[in-house]
């Protein structure tokens, strides 16, 4: 049974949700990282893998939905930039590989 934050008692319950919504967190995560891998097919040249434009959009929108729900906003940001720093580095070396570089 899922507890609300309000109706845990010990830190026991509070744990238990945490590592709930972790696998939670890592099963979106690896959905999100499909799309990546699948961008790194579609892509022809190393070069393409940074889209500064598109980079600010995502994390502006998701910066805006954190504000919105009450999370902290440079926290989201500074996450999702590592997030696609690191998306952006795989697919530089994958679309690389690909074509023999
Ligand atoms: C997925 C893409 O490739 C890169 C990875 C991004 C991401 O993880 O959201 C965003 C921009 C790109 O530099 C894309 O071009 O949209």
């Amino acid at each position: 049974m899922i507890r609300k934050p309000a109706d845990c008692t010990t830190k026991a319950h509070i744990r238990t949700e945490i590592d709930r919504l972790d696998g939670e967190l890592v099963a979106l995560l690896t959905e999100r990282f499909a799309y990546v891998q699948r961008m790194a097919e579609l892509k022809t040249s190393p070069d393409e893998a940074l889209v500064p434009e598109r980079v600010d959009e995502v994390i502006d929108r998701v910066a805006a939905a954190a504000k919105q729900g009450g999370l902290d906003e440079d926290l989201t940001r500074d996450l999702w930039r590592l997030l696609i720093e690191w998306n952006i580095e795989f697919e530089r070396r994958t679309i690389a590989r690909r074509l023999g570089q």
